[in-house]
């Protein structure tokens, strides 16, 4: 008889962050906004960051995503170009990171207000080369997708602030970025509207396996989110998966 010996699988790997912070501080003055962060983000991760007023969410969104530089510490993204130790980067490295790599999507949308929906979000291609018509195609297609054919036209006042912020959505994902960071994307929303737009952000970033960093004050938007980091005075004081 043949003895059947188990042999485990081999565990899953456990893929790299794309984003890493470790020991990150930020002061402002007398002000200390973060008091010293150690965060990994993954892949196909959306995650929450709350917290009461002042206890650091933006000034932590602004650091990973090298739109402030920190006072202190590292904030490593691993891009498919290989890592990149953005806290070291000058202004100008950090802003072609963001244009490049980055998506944001915020509540007073960057949108700018002269152009239509399409021309928004192909403006985001452009900046990186592509030609005016693959832009637009690629750009119509984006919000397309996210329920606004139709409206390609339209310029962004003549939106509502649902429609405005999909536009943003679709502005933060044309460009294939490796994160996207919303900040109170949904702040100047109604609750049903809120829900539906939060789904989107959710689906388009998610569903493209990239990774989801959201500041919040609403618990629902939160609830939707796959993992809840909530700081206090500057500090991780809670990281729940769901
Ligand atoms: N540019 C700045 N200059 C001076 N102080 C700042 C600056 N930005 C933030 N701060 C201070 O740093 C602390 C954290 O601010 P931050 O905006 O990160 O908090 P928050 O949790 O996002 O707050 P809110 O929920 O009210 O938006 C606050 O005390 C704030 O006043």
């Amino acid at each position: 008889m043949t003895a059947h010996t188990f042999t485990p699988p081999p565990p899953a790997p456990v893929a790299a962050p794309v984003l890493s912070a470790r020991g990150l501080t930020k002061t402002y003055g007398m002000t200390t906004a973060l008091a010293g962060v150690d965060v990994d983000l993954r892949a196909g991760e959306s995650v929450a960051i709350m917290g009461a007023s002042g206890s650091g969410k933006t000034t932590l969104l602004h650091c990973l995503a090298g739109i402030v530089r920190p006072s202190s510490g590292r904030v490593l993204l691993s891009t498919s170009h290989g890592p990149v130790v953005v806290s070291s980067l000058s202004d100008a490295e950090r802003s072609r990171l963001r244009r490049q790599r980055l998506g944001f999507v915020f509540q007073e949308g960057l949108l700018i207000p002269e152009l239509t929906a399409v021309e928004n979000v192909a403006l985001a291609l452009m900046l990186q080369g592509v030609a005016r018509p693959a832009a637009e195609h690629h750009a119509a297609l984006w919000l397309r997708h996210l329920g606004l054919a139709g409206m390609e036209e339209r310029r962004i006042g003549q939106l509502s602030g649902g429609q405005a912020q999909r536009v943003a959505i679709a502005r933060a994902q044309v460009t294939g970025a490796e994160v996207v960071f919303a900040d109170e994307p949904t702040g100047a929303l109604d609750s049903d509207t809120s829900r539906e737009v939060m789904q989107a952000l959710l689906h388009a970033t998610i569903a493209g396996g990239r990774t989801l960093v959201v500041v919040t004050h609403d618990e629902t938007v939160a609830a939707q989110c796959s993992r809840v980091l909530r700081l206090r005075d500057g500090l991780v004081v809670g990281d729940s998966r769901s």
